[in-house]
């Protein structure tokens, strides 16, 4: 039996990036072998062990084959006799299939280190096309190492591009669909990975609210990620570019968590809440619209998200961060008003809705002049 580190590991490895996880593929044995050296099995449908120790992922070595339609279509076959070359082929991208050996020599039938070289995202074969998420695996990927100036090879992306013509990518789950967004999202450079996804046609399925974005409309996502903000705060910032109706359904069909499909709706909402809010009236009814009161953190994110547009379209910077750091002193001092106190002083019923409304307007009116 012999043992070789693969995928990821090996890839990152060689960029010099920070290696997460580590697959490891084991050729030449069989399930029993394995689980008599107390490894545990895993996969229900792949053999895919764990170590007794390390708990690292060990998969035998396998092919698989496609049979039907969909992500269940698959025929695995794992036996003694498959090769570590056979392994290799049937992967997504080449750097993806290179492999290490427990001497540290590098396994490369496909060329993985040539198309490191080359800063290209290549498939390994036609294979490549049995597994449609792979199409959102490579946008992925695209948005990971656009910053060493990586790009999809043509012929990966014309492949993508008839995968997504097939209608292949309607067969995902949304779970499966959302992981990688999300996944995405967190990267260095998810604009990215829409860009992709929009030039080989895979955003009308999945999202077809996206697909006529110009450049301009990912310009509130790209700020986002370049000043850190927060997975949802990304997502949000995404959903600046779409009305409340079209960001509800993309929310729905990607089943996107609560916390990330509030705080897209809000800022589907009040996208422009940092440039057009000219009076404390109306800073107020969206303060209350949004319940701010309740949720004053979700409201700051809202605040960052909505800077991010204002700042793509006044391109003031410095501004637009004066006026949001003035709406968030103005939104903690107005929800510090002490309503015991309105109501220690007499008052009753409609009476204490009013004169908390005055106080708040009053602080409100007050912040923004300054
Ligand atoms: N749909 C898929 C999923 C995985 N793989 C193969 O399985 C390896 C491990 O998969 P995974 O851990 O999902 O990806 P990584 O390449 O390790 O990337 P990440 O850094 O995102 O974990 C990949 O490198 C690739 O060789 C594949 O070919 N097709
Ligand atoms: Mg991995």
């Amino acid at each position: 039996m012999k043992i070789y580190l693969v995928g990821g590991a090996v890839r990152d490895e060689l960029l010099h990036r920070k290696v997460t996880e580590r697959d490891w593929v084991v050729v030449g044995a069989t399930a029993e072998q394995l689980l008599s050296k107390g490894y545990t099995q895993v996969g229900k449908d792949f053999p895919v062990f764990l170590h007794p120790e390390t708990r690292e992922e060990y998969a035998l070595a396998r092919t698989e084959r496609k049979t039907g339609s969909g992500y269940t279509g698959f025929v695995c076959v794992a036996n003694s006799d498959v090769t570590l070359e056979e392994d290799l082929l049937r992967r997504d991208l080449t750097i993806n299939a290179m492999a290490k050996d427990s001497r540290g020599k590098i396994i490369d039938p496909y060329h993985g280190l040539a198309d490191l070289e080359k800063k290209r995202l290549r498939h390994v074969s036609a294979a490549f096309s049995e597994d449609p998420l792979r199409v959102f695996r490579v946008a992925r990927f695209a948005a990971r190492y656009a910053y060493l100036g990586f790009k999809v090879a043509d012929d990966t992306l014309a492949l993508m591009k008839s995968m997504a013509a097939s209608g292949e990518l309607q067969s995902l789950s949304a779970e499966r669909v959302w992981l990688e967004t999300r996944r995405s999202l967190m990267e260095k450079s998810p604009a990215i990975y829409f860009h992709v996804l929009q030039q080989c046609g895979a955003l009308s399925h999945w999202f077809p609210e996206l697909a006529e974005f110009g450049d301009d409309k990912y310009q509130p996502l790209i700020l986002a990620a370049n000043s850190k903000a927060s997975n949802e705060e990304r997502f949000a910032a995404l959903a600046l570019g779409l009305s409340q109706s079209e960001a509800t359904a993309l929310c729905q069909r990607l089943k996107a968590p609560n916390s990330y499909r509030e705080l897209a709706l809000l800022s589907a909402s009040f996208s422009s809440l940092l440039t057009h809010t000219k009076s404390p009236d109306a800073l107020l009814e969206i303060l209350d619209k949004a319940d701010a009161w309740r949720k004053p953190e979700r409201f700051q994110a809202l605040l960052k998200v909505a800077s991010f547009q204002a700042i793509t379209a006044t391109a003031d910077e410095e501004n637009i961060t004066k006026k949001r750091k003035a709406f968030e002193r103005a939104l903690s001092r107005a929800a510090n008003i002490d309503v015991q106190e309105i109501i220690a002083s007499g008052k009753h019923g409609k009476a204490i809705r009013d004169a908390l409304r005055s106080q708040r307007l009053e602080l409100l009116r007050s912040t923004m002049k300054n």
